[in-house]
């Protein structure tokens, strides 16, 4: 079922996401809940701290060459650790609990990254491209990070003015 996502500013979106300890069924309805959640939103990625749980969890679902988000192609990376990274790359982000924003911003060109699935098994995932910024982004979630704190000052600052318009025409005020 779909879950609501957490928007900025709210101040949940700081926290610090605990590991998974049980891989249970608990853990495998949230997982689908996620995905539900994910896909209704348009989202290619998201972290659990999204939906308002500070866990270790994050799932990503990139379209295929015809612009298809096939399901067999959904990971769900769980008490993910970058074990090597290399490279520098920039690609415009954006974020479901920002809304409307996009903006570019540096990352690590490739990632290989070790992690649990949703039985517990131990994975590997050598990234690199969208999946590898993807990776990036939604860890950084787990951290309590968002792609806008990557800004620079002055983009920064542009985000405040935009997104206080965003909001202003979202309550059609
Ligand atoms: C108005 C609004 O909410 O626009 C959106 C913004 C972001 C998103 C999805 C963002 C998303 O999935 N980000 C995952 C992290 C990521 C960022 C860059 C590259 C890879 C992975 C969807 C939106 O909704 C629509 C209809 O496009
Ligand atoms: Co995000």
């Amino acid at each position: 079922m779909q879950l609501p996502i957490v928007t900025y500013p709210d101040k949940r979106l700081k926290q610090l996401s605990e590991p998974v300890e049980r891989f249970d069924e608990a853990l495998h309805t949230f997982l689908d809940d996620m995905y539900d959640t994910m896909i209704a939103s348009n989202g290619i990625g998201l972290a659990a701290i999204q939906v308002a749980k500070p866990l270790q969890v994050l799932i990503i679902n990139l379209p295929d060459e015809q612009g298809e988000q096939e399901r067999s192609e959904l990971l769900e990376i769980i008490n993910p650790q970058i074990v090597l990274s290399d490279g520098t790359t920039f690609y415009q982000e954006g974020c479901l609990s920002v809304p409307g924003f996009y903006e570019d911003v540096e990352r690590f060109e490739t990632v290989t990254v070790s992690y649990r699935d949703r039985h517990g098994n131990e994975q590997v995932l050598e990234a690199d491209g969208l999946l590898s910024v993807a990776v990036q982004h939604e860890m950084d979630h787990l951290a309590g990070k968002l792609f806008i704190e990557k800004l620079s000052y002055t983009r920064r600052k542009k985000f405040e003015k935009e997104y206080k318009r965003i909001q202003k025409e979202k309550k059609g005020s």
